[in-house]
């Protein structure tokens, strides 16, 4: 089965439509202010009526309160919430009040020890992002274009399905895809050509290149 691939960060109705012609599984919209690709609310709903009801509408939040997510849930009619740096018990109380919306908790990768945190998302997630740690400092938990080592998930026995991010794009995606047996990869600045400004040939080449792994 080949992979699939979720184009994030998408703000614009011309990348959002290159995201969907060029056969992408999931779109994503940040809701975080901070990101040079956050998307304001009142924009929302008319990007999510581009999007077909086969392609998942996935929200990208960090911790997020639940005045946001009934509004952006809302607004974006999503399907999948990607959760950055919520923790386990947050993530059950959003398991709870969105019974019907997929949760993807996030956790952020620098060593083999930082997969551990992965099982305790176990009962509470449709699938678990590996992503990138970013520095401690930094302004966003995700969006930097950082990779993490993928020889970590060698063996590493995964608690639930996953997918993969961090640093990819159309060059490396292949080798990612052969290198950790993603069947899902998720992308958001190798397909811009600066911080929040996507770019149509950069995501129809990355889409091409997850089809042709
Ligand atoms: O893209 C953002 O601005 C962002 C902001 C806050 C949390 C996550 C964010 N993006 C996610 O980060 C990863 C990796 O992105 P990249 O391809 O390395 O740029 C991806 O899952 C995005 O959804």
């Amino acid at each position: 089965m080949p992979a699939t691939a979720k184009i994030c960060g998408l703000t614009t109705p011309a990348t959002l439509d290159a995201a969907i012609a060029g056969g992408a599984s999931h779109v994503g919209f940040v809701f975080f202010p901070p990101s040079p690709r956050h998307l304001a609310l009142d924009r929302a709903p008319s990007l999510a009526a581009r999007v077909p009801d086969r392609i998942h509408r996935t929200g990208v939040f960090v911790d997020p309160d639940d005045a946001l997510l009934d509004a952006a849930i809302a607004a974006a009619r999503l399907a999948v919430l990607q959760l950055h740096k919520t923790a386990p018990a947050r993530v059950a109380a959003i398991r709870t009040r969105f019974p019907a919306i997929a949760l993807w908790p996030v956790v952020a990768v620098r060593t083999r020890a930082d997969l551990d945190a992965a099982r305790p998302f176990a009962p509470l997630a449709e699938r678990i992002l590996y992503d990138a740690k970013t520095p401690d400092a930094a302004a966003l938990p995700g969006g930097m274009g950082l990779r993490f080592d993928w020889r970590l998930l060698d063996g590493f026995v995964h608690p639930r399905p996953w997918l993969l991010s961090g640093g990819l794009d159309a060059g490396n995606v292949g080798e990612a895809i052969a290198a950790t047996g993603a069947d899902l990869v998720d992308v958001s600045s190798g397909v811009e050509t600066a911080p929040g400004i996507k770019d149509v040939d950069k995501i129809a080449a990355f889409l091409k290149a997850v089809r042709l792994s």
